[in-house]
């Protein structure tokens, strides 16, 4: 089965593992690749470009392993990658790419490296800047971004990788992301309800957050906020980074990658940080982490050690042995100098000097592919691959069963159900809006001041000749007025979250729209009082037809209206990457509707290339059924006193000057409630988008 895989292999690198010697250049490499694979680099559903899918699928359906595979942490696990190449899009001044005529230049970051990690290691990836190490490990996390073409082998005891590692595995990332409002204890509940199995009690679960929280030093600050670094006080810098570890491990998942989680801790925050790893690594789990320039005695706690240079390996190995191995070929560790710099200061590209380094680097990495060391790894990395080939074989008679349901990566974890998730995202969102009462309270004394204000304006209309304009300014200023604070109200969610939402979907915390519905769930609240109260006030005040039909239906359009508005604005927010780009292409979408809303011009007037905008238009369709409640059956509206002047008698006259229709009323409904529902399907298709492309 390998050999059949290897001979579908697009490796355009005929190096042995782990060295890259004798390999082709990068150009060719590249060029190999996009003239052999262009076609097939679609995305899959996983998000993952199809030529890993070819790659990594073991051919019988494994590779679009059900997301329910993850295990619940009680098997260890042994990962193993070989050939692992990793391409990315080339920019046109990179240099080390071949330039296609139609297709996208590719430049190769790893270089056939291949390893093996076994239950209970933990893994430091060492090496300069832009050597590879993240690339490596968000490959072998399967969360490299989709802009990325793996090339090579990567199992999980045994089984191909897939999706499935974002349940099986946690990730800590450099920069940690959290909702800052929520406190230590909120938080971990939240991830307690997301990850665990469903079928814990509520009673196991808090036990999981107790114990984690004693764990990783967190029980002090379980009821501080976590903050949001430069703009609302929290948890200390070390805190955060145990508090991410938390939130990874919580699900006990038996694998952990994380990437630089030292950057920017004090060297007693970092040396905790390392320790921790390392005693949770002392109990199974499989730990591989990047690392930026450790100190010694941090490097002193590393098991394993994986240097990387300009995409190869260094040296691979126990951590304790590197300074003999690197000795022997000419690079003695000198006395009292730190390790990891030493490491990282020979294995670095030193400008002025690229093509010394280059060389240095070339030779270490050349010694290494043929060292015992090397030689050893491969062999395991082949009978972890056979493991991985019988498996292929065998699974064609397991029939739909998956390859985790016979124990190979443990327990499977039964999700939480869709309302459990869709309950708690509402939750931590009305968490996060109710630790800000200010904007609540200063956007509804604005709603009354408004309402107050806008009522004294328009105050006691009158049904004669003069009211008529009075009455049709308050209809169209209550639109206004309930359209543009909800539309400019919403403009930041989605920039504001974004990140933090695409890292949480990417890690399979939720899906793309239980994350929107709890979006839209969560804004209703406001959006319904805040027009009811401004209703209530501002039309009694102008005096506006003093039935309670007219009142409700004027009542429910506003809010409505301002619900499309808010819909329309999720929408420019999902749909752009700035708040401010977002609001300059909103200004003249919302001037268009405004102006085709039937107030300024009358609807008949427009010109053919414009008048399908009113379709579009909420205005329009609030403004009609507005008007059709305060004019409907009105017969008795009084002429000026001067005969000479034309007079307009009925209400139904004064909807034929504005070309609304009564028999619209409901229609008008209908047009608000798909325009409602078209821009949130367009925000969600967009947040969609978003999350694919990353
Ligand atoms: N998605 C991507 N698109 C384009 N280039 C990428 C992508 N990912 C990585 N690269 C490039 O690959 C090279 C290796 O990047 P990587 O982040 O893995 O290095 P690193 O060793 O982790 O560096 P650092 O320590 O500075 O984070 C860099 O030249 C980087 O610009």
């Amino acid at each position: 089965m390998a050999a059949t895989q290897k001979k579908n292999s697009p490796s355009p690198n005929a190096s042995r593992s782990g060295s890259g010697a004798g390999s082709s250049t990068d150009s060719e490499a590249a060029l190999a690749l996009n003239e052999k694979y262009f076609y097939n680099m679609s995305m899959t559903s996983d998000n993952v470009p199809l030529l890993v899918k070819k790659k990594t699928s073991n051919g019988n359906g494994s590779g679009s392993y059900n997301s329910e595979a993850a295990a619940d942490g009680q098997r260890g696990i042994t990962l193993a990658w070989q050939d692992l190449s990793v391409y990315v899009p080339a920019s046109k001044s990179g240099g080390v790419f071949h330039r296609e005529k139609r297709h996208k230049p590719f430049k190769r970051v790893i270089n056939a490296v291949s390893g093996i990690v076994y239950p209970g290691s933990f893994v430091a990836v060492l090496g300069a800047s832009g050597a590879g190490k993240t690339t490596l490990v968000n490959v072998l996390a399967n969360r490299a971004p989709g802009n990325v073409v793996v090339d090579g082998e990567i199992t999980v005891n045994g089984v191909a990788q897939g999706r499935f590692m974002r349940q099986l595995s946690g990730y800590v990332y450099q920069d940690d992301l959290f909702t800052g409002t929520l406190t230590v204890l909120e938080h971990l509940t939240f991830m307690a309800r997301m990850k665990l199995d469903r079928r814990l009690s509520s009673w196991e679960r808090k036990r999981r957050v107790e114990e984690l929280l004693v764990e990783l030093g967190l029980k002090k600050c379980e009821n501080t906020r976590i903050g949001i670094p430069g703009q609302v006080a929290g948890i200390s810098g070390g805190e955060r980074k145990r508090l991410a570890f938390a939130s990874e491990i919580i699900s006990g998942c038996p694998l952990l990658f994380t990437d630089e989680p030292t950057t920017g801790l004090d060297s007693f925050s970092a040396q905790k940080i390392v320790g921790m790893m390392r005693n949770m690594a002392a109990k199974g789990k499989t730990i591989i982490c990047t690392i930026h320039q450790p100190n010694s005695q941090v490097f002193s706690m590393f098991d394993q050690l994986l240097l990387m240079a300009e995409g190869r390996t260094a040296y691979f190995g126990p951590a304790c042995d590197a300074p003999a191995y690197m000795a022997q070929l000419g690079f003695k560790l000198p006395q009292n100098y730190n390790p990891a710099d030493f490491y990282i200061r020979t294995l670095a590209v030193i400008p002025g000097k690229a093509e010394e380094s280059r060389k240095t680097i070339r030779e270490i990495c050349d010694s290494f592919a043929q060292s015992d060391e090397a030689k050893s790894i491969e062999e395991k990395v082949k009978e972890e691959v056979m493991q991985h080939d019988f498996l292929n074989a065998s699974s064609s008679s397991l029939a739909s069963d998956s390859l985790a349901d016979h124990g190979l990566l443990g327990e499977r974890i039964r999700r939480p159900f869709y309302a459990t998730q869709l309950y708690w995202l509402i939750w931590r969102s009305m968490l996060d809006s109710g630790r800000n009462p200010r904007i609540h309270i200063v956007r509804t004394i604005q709603k009354i001041v408004l309402a107050f204000l806008i009522g004294f304006c328009f105050f006691g209309v009158t049904l004669d000749q003069k009211g008529i304009q009075d009455i049709q300014g308050a209809v169209f200023v209550f639109i206004t007025e309930s359209t543009f604070p909800s539309m400019y109200g919403v403009i930041h969610v989605f920039p504001y979250e974004l990140p933090l939402f695409l890292r949480e979907n990417k890690s399979g915390l939720y899906r793309t729209d239980t994350y929107y519905f709890s979006k839209v769930i969560s804004l209703l609240p406001a959006f319904i009082l805040e027009p009811t109260i401004f209703v209530t006030i501002a039309y009694w005040l102008v005096g506006l037809r003093a039935t309670y039909e007219a009142f409700f239906i004027t009542i429910g359009v506003v809010i409505l209206t301002a619900n499309t508005a808010a819909a329309c604005g999720c929408f420019f927010s999902a749909a752009f990457d700035s708040i401010s780009v977002a609001i300059t292409a909103l200004i003249p979408f919302d001037y268009m509707l405004m102006i085709t809303g039937g107030l300024f011009i009358n609807l008949s007037t427009l010109p053919a290339y414009i008048a399908w905008a009113k379709f579009i238009s909420w205005f329009m369709y609030a403004n009609e059924a507005l008007s059709v409640a305060q004019w409907k059956n009105i017969t008795n509206i009084e002429c000026a006193a001067d005969p000479t002047l034309p007079c307009i008698t009925t209400g139904a006259e004064v909807l034929a000057t504005k070309s609304f229709n009564e028999g619209h009323f409901f229609a008008d409904f209908i047009g608000l409630i798909c325009l409602y529902t078209i821009f949130h399907l367009g925000a969600y298709l967009s947040l969609i988008f978003r999350s694919r492309r990353q």
